[in-house]
């Protein structure tokens, strides 16, 4: 990937889209600091590697593709991870600590499983306690890969409504996503082809819609339904 220049507004959603192996998932991580790349990342203006590792797992909240997560942790304990950032080393959870994975796994309809290991859930019963880990970190800026992967549409949908509550109160959320009708629901768009950003634009920007149609070479149509935009495949 090259020649990348992105700012993304504070309390803003940003989904990032392009067709596959556009770099999609290879910006993501260079975003959240997990890949070696040339060039910077400022978080709040600030170079990222100068954040400790503590404080950048603080600020940044991730759920990745294909998260790993130990089978043999009930879901409580896998959601308990996303506080490890704010733990004293060894010191067990305060009553915050606890307030956070309740709220996060409630969030997520997972409550009422906190006792099951997640090597016994399904696919996207084990991806609603992957966002919840990634959520009880309460961090203010959340980064997720494919957070939709195995998700119904009931859950899909309040998936969300779960980041539109995250936006109101001034989280940054920028989510890569395959499902271009709901990647439109953001508020902002980048397009990904060829390692490159073809464009950065509001999501309800006919520019947008325009480019969005291009990289998938006019195999899509962006049409206005209900007042949300979607996407219709194209022959
Ligand atoms: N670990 C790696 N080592 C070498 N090349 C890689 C690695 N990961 C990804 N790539 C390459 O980088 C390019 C971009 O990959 P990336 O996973 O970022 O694409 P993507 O847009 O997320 O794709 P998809 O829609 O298929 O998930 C691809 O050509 C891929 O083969």
């Amino acid at each position: 990937m090259h020649g990348i220049d992105l700012r993304f507004a504070a309390g803003r959603w940003t989904s990032i889209v392009g067709p596959n192996g556009a770099g999609k998932s290879t910006l993501l991580r260079a975003l959240a600091g997990l890949l070696p790349h040339e060039g910077g990342v400022l978080l709040h203006g600030r170079d990222l590697p100068t954040f400790s590792l503590r404080e950048r797992a603080r600020q940044l909240g991730w759920l990745g593709q294909n998260e790993s997560a130990a089978d043999d942790l009930t879901v409580y304990d896998v959601a308990m991870l996303g506080r490890l950032p704010h733990r004293a080393w060894l010191a067990p959870p305060a009553p915050a600590d606890h307030q956070a994975v309740e709220e996060a796994l409630r969030a997520t309809q997972a409550w009422d499983w906190r006792e099951r290991l997640l090597g016994h859930l399904s696919g996207g019963e084990r991806q609603r306690v992957l966002l919840a880990r990634a959520l009880a970190v309460r961090a203010g800026v959340l980064l997720m890969d494919e957070p939709l992967a195995n998700l119904d549409p009931p859950h899909q949908a309040d998936w969300l409504v779960l980041v539109r509550e995250l936006v109101a109160r001034g989280t940054t959320v920028v989510s890569v996503l395959h499902e271009l009708s709901m990647a439109l629901q953001a508020d902002d768009m980048v397009v990904l082809a060829g390692g490159r950003v073809v464009h950065h634009g509001p999501c309800g920007a006919a520019e947008t819609h325009a480019e969005l149609a291009r990289v998938f070479d006019h195999r899509i149509r962006v049409r206005s339904l209900e007042g949300q935009w979607i996407t219709l495949p194209h022959d």
